[in-house]
């Protein structure tokens, strides 16, 4: 049987990575072959490709280019392989993220986003995204300010603001794919949210 393709969405300090290796243990014991990855990144050459678009300054129609670029490589190389050969594949982030950022946080238009993603992935969609929502005042204050912060990560919090907005209006259109996770919660709070979201589509 095909395997299940997760990701994982929100903004930068949103708890993203707390959750995603807890997931793919209870996935494990419950008896799936599991791959975590991440965008951009998840292979050799879209690892090279994340260096660059987290540190040199390019047009923002380049950036949305080298996130798809990245993402046709991660699809051929890991996400398809994988699911078609029955192991679920949790991915943190994956178009949603472009939608958001590029979209929402730069203001590329939607419709060439659209164009990208019905070329890269035309058919094939993540059968459940967990949407990390929280203000934006309470991830900036997790991410704190001993990290070195990426070329996304310093954009102002109006930047901030709309990847988030954006991130919510594409839930709020995406038939039920998009479930949106409260993240100003406890740790513990939101793994059972996580559980009882994945039963869903478990079963
Ligand atoms: N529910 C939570 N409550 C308090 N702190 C959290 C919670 N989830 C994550 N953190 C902390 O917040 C920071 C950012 O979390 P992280 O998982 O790296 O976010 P992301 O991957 O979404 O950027 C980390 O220091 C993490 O330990
Ligand atoms: C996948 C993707 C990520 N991004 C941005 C969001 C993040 O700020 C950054 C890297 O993502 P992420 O791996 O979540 O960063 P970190 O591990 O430092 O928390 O890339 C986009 O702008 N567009 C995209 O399509």
């Amino acid at each position: 049987m095909r395997g299940k393709f997760i990701t994982f969405e929100g903004i930068d300090g949103a708890g993203k990575s707390t959750h995603i290796q807890w997931l793919a243990d209870q996935l494990t014991a419950r008896g799936k072959t599991v791959v975590t990855t991440r965008e951009p990144g998840g292979t050799p050459l879209g690892e090279k490709l994340r260096a660059l678009l987290l540190a040199e300054p390019m047009h923002l129609e380049t950036e949305a280019l080298l996130m798809f670029a990245a993402r046709r490589e991660h699809l051929a190389e890991v996400i398809e392989p994988a699911l078609a050969a029955g192991t679920w594949v949790i991915s943190d982030r994956f178009t949603d993220a472009t939608v958001a950022y590029q979209g929402g946080g730069r203001g590329l238009s939607l419709d060439k986003l659209k164009v990208l993603e019905d070329w890269v992935h035309g058919h094939l969609q993540p059968d459940l995204t967990l949407l990390f929502d929280l203000p934006l005042a309470v991830a900036q204050a997790r991410i704190g300010k001993e990290r070195i912060l990426d070329r996304f990560e310093q954009e102002e919090a109006d930047f901030h603001e709309r990847v988030r907005q954006c991130y919510l209006q594409r839930a709020g259109q995406s038939n039920g794919r998009i479930r949106v996770v409260q993240a100003d919660r406890t740790v513990d709070e939101i793994k059972k949210s996580i559980e009882e979201l994945i039963s869903i589509i478990c079963l």
